[in-house]
């Protein structure tokens, strides 16, 4: 028999008010207990992550990270950014107290009452910067995706200091801190990849200029089958940092063909992908490769990815050693903050963001 449709709410204003207005989340509407999902929520068939295209068998690299120096770590590297997109680190130089205290920090956030986290809404926020929100853009999707988040734009401790939630702040500056040591590691590695031995000045500012946490907060689900935690995309940083719990749930495309790769948690594993600035910057040689959340029917989960981006006011395009030895560039030059804001502007679309900078 077909669940009961019972609507909590008369109508989608009343829905939108208690989720959105209200900044009760998807969390709010998880621990109402629904015994269905509403309807704003149903994805498209053609959305729903399908049983027969998991690929059961499959797993993206996972790459051991202990000896950074070793040219087979960097081998390993530029391989799994050019043919996967995707892959995890383990044994990196995190520590993992530092990744437990921001996975414990992202609870606390999420716990505060809907009144206090609406302070960081993008209606009340006191800075563009600092943004509670849930779903992806939920004034342009045809369906909300059953997600929650806090998105932390870093411009300098001082700021963080004064307009970050304190219930968070301590932990995602060090999660940030730390991390970098690891993102100039990869970077390097991938830029010599690619024949690019000094990262200049303007060099180090498109590929990690700038920097945006994320925490992701995807509650217990109704009716999981019928809607996503995140919906298909590639991101559009340079690189991208995530830290998932024990759950699971992220899947990955193969090969841009039909099948979809589980990303298995591993404890003390940091999960990294190419984003688009990166796929323009090396003129397509490393790619961004769609990823999507299943949303879950027995436990809350949370992820915390860091986006390492160009600045807002750089130009990216092909870099300039690979187009001098006569190969065709095939992405134009285009401003990053244009490119985020079409990102931003439309709902999650696959890999069609990159169209954008396509020549
Ligand atoms: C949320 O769920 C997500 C997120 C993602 C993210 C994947 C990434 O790769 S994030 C990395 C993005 N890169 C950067 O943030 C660095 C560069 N930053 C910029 O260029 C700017 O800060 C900006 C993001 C373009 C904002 O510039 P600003 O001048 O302040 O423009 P606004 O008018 O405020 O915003 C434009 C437009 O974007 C929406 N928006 C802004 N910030 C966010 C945010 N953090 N999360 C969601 N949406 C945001 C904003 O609402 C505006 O839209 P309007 O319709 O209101 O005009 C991957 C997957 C996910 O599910
Ligand atoms: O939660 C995850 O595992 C991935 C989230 C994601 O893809 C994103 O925030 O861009
Ligand atoms: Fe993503």
């Amino acid at each position: 028999m077909a669940p009961t449709r019972a609507e909590p709410f008369s109508d989608s204003s009343a829905l939108i008010d208690f989720v959105i207005n209200q900044g009760n989340g998807v969390k709010g509407l998880s621990e109402m207990g629904l015994n269905a999902l509403p309807r704003q929520y149903i994805q498209p068939l053609e959305e729903r992550m399908c049983m027969i295209n998991i690929k059961a068998q499959e797993s993206i690299p996972i790459i051991d990270m202990s000896n950074p120096d070793d040219p087979e770590v960097a081998k390993l590297i530029c391989e799994a950014a050019s043919k996967w997109g995707f892959f995890q680190i383990i044994n990196h130089d995190v520590p993992i107290e530092v990744l437990e205290n921001v996975k414990d920090a992202t609870y606390k956030f999420f716990g505060l009452p809907a009144e206090v986290k609406n302070k960081y809404s993008k209606e009340h926020s006191s800075s563009n910067n600092v943004r509670f929100g849930t779903s992806f853009t939920p004034q342009a999707e045809k369906a909300l995706e059953w997600k929650d988040y806090l998105s932390l734009f870093y411009v300098s401790e001082e700021e963080a200091s004064a307009l970050w939630p304190l219930a968070c702040r301590e932990q995602v500056l060090d999660y940030m801190r730390k991390s970098e040591v690891v993102i100039k590691q990869l970077l390097k590695m991938l830029m010599k990849g690619l024949n690019v031995n000094e990262i200049d000045e303007t060099k180090e500012s498109r590929l990690m200029g700038s920097m945006r946490t994320n925490l992701n907060y995807y509650p217990k689900c109704p009716n999981p089958e019928l809607t996503v935690g995140v919906g298909r995309h590639s991101d559009v940083s340079t690189l991208t940092i995530l830290l998932q719990d024990e759950i699971g749930g992220l899947f990955v495309r193969e090969n841009n063909g039909d099948n979809w790769i589980h990303v298995p948690p591993i404890k003390g594993s940091l999960v990294i992908n190419v984003g688009d600035a990166l796929q323009i910057m090396s003129n397509g040689k490393y790619k961004s490769v769609e990823h999507r959340v299943v949303a879950n029917g027995y436990n809350n989960r949370i992820s915390v990815p860091i986006f390492v981006n160009p600045r807002p006011s750089d130009m990216i395009g092909p870099l300039p050693e690979l187009i001098k030895d006569g190969e065709k560039p095939i992405y134009k030059q285009v401003l990053y903050s244009d490119y985020v804001k079409h990102f931003f502007r439309k709902g999650h679309d696959g890999k069609k963001t990159i169209e954008f900078a396509e020549l």
